[in-house]
């Protein structure tokens, strides 16, 4: 497989201040790539240094195994789609796609031609005549993704462009974008501080934290085996525990909840666990299960996301557990006490 992108060791500092540390990756090429953050992080400022709007204080860049190094952004082989979209709101639909290729004085043929093409593979066939202010709000999006993509860049950067949409619209958004890019094939580096975006979309995600990447993984792996404290609790809804004491394979929570997890070869200071990883009422034959005795503290019902809140009576400590919306738990009621299992691989443990 080869590489669109590779980073090496980039760093950003602003002053005295690191916005990116030593950040090195690699993007495979018609990949979608994500890197997921909080505010602040440095994931904008990664991607002006990929777009080349911002220049790196160390490091190295290529693409496609060229060295980006004094390379000025319009001469790079990327695209940028910003949050605003920057369309020209004067401008109709065709005009706006055709824009950048004017510019490039090419022939008005192949203008014409490349913007027709373009506009029938994001669906917008019959809009060409329409003002992008006419549009609603995902029409513009497209015309926003197909005015960077027939420009024809290596990669397309997206720089959280579902950020101003309302909530229906961006979760159909994700989905259209992830089957857009499968069917143009062009790289999408995206960023974003929605960690649902990058889950559904995603080959490949970048977990970033205070100038530096925690873990660069497929969306499932980062779910089910996060390999840091900070990715436990950043990516998906966890439970999360101090660990006091560990011995003989056994964990003592803060709160003197003892949990079986032989095996680990360090002393684990944090303990996390999925709401969706307790089982109700487990078979007792279940291996490598720990059993959990709880009493309800409340039933947090929100449809398809309902969950109890539930006490761990030896111990003390209070758990999220997830409660699926079938006719098995419809009984369940607060104050009740229950057997909760979950498996030992899911007690997932970290140094700090
Ligand atoms: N030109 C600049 N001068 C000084 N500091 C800057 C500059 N640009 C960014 N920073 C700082 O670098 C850090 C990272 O900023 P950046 O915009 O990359 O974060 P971000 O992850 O994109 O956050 P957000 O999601 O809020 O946009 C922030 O602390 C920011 O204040």
């Amino acid at each position: 497989m080869s590489y669109v992108l590779e980073i090496k060791n980039i760093t950003k500092k602003f002053g005295d201040f690191t916005a990116v540390d030593s950040v090195s990756f690699t993007v495979d090429d018609g990949g979608f790539f994500s890197i997921l953050g909080g505010s602040g992080c440095g994931k904008t400022t990664l991607l002006r240094m990929i777009a080349g709007f911002e220049e790196e204080t160390e490091g190295e860049l290529y693409i496609r195994g060229e060295s980006m190094k004094g390379i000025p952004p319009e001469k790079r082989p990327v695209n940028i789609v910003f949050q605003n979209l920057a369309l020209f709101p004067m401008m109709n639909v065709e005009k706006n796609v055709a824009f950048g290729l004017q510019r490039q004085k090419l022939p008005r043929q192949e203008v014409k031609h490349r913007v027709t093409e373009m506009l029938e593979r994001v669906g917008l066939v019959g809009f060409e005549k329409k003002k992008v202010t006419d549009l609603s709000g995902g029409q513009r999006q497209r015309v926003a993704i197909a005015r960077s993509l027939v420009l024809r860049p290596s990669i397309l950067l997206l720089d959280e462009p579902l950020g101003a949409l309302d909530r229906k619209l961006r979760e159909h958004m994700k989905i259209e974008l992830k089957v857009l890019q499968k069917e143009i094939g062009t790289t999408f580096i995206y960023i974003t501080h929605d960690q649902s975006e990058a889950l559904v979309m995603s080959d490949s995600v970048a977990v970033m934290n205070e100038g530096h990447f925690e873990q660069i993984d497929t969306p499932k792996n980062l779910y089910k085996n996060p390999k840091t404290s900070f990715v436990a609790g950043f990516v998906g809804e966890s439970n999360e525990f101090s660990v006091t004491d560990y011995r003989d394979g056994i964990l003592v929570t803060g709160s003197g909840c003892r949990l079986n997890k032989p095996g680990l070869d360090f002393q684990p200071r944090k303990l996390f666990m999925r709401p969706e990883a307790f089982i109700l009422n487990p078979s007792p034959d279940l291996e490598n299960v720990e059993l959990i005795d709880m009493k309800v503290k409340a039933i947090l019902f929100d449809g398809s996301n309902t969950k109890i809140s539930a006490n761990i009576l030896d111990g003390n400590d209070d758990v999220l557990i997830s409660l699926p919306q079938n006719a098995q738990f419809e009984d369940l009621r607060e104050g009740e006490e229950l057997k909760v299992g979950i498996h030992r691989d899911d007690l997932k443990c970290y140094r700090d």
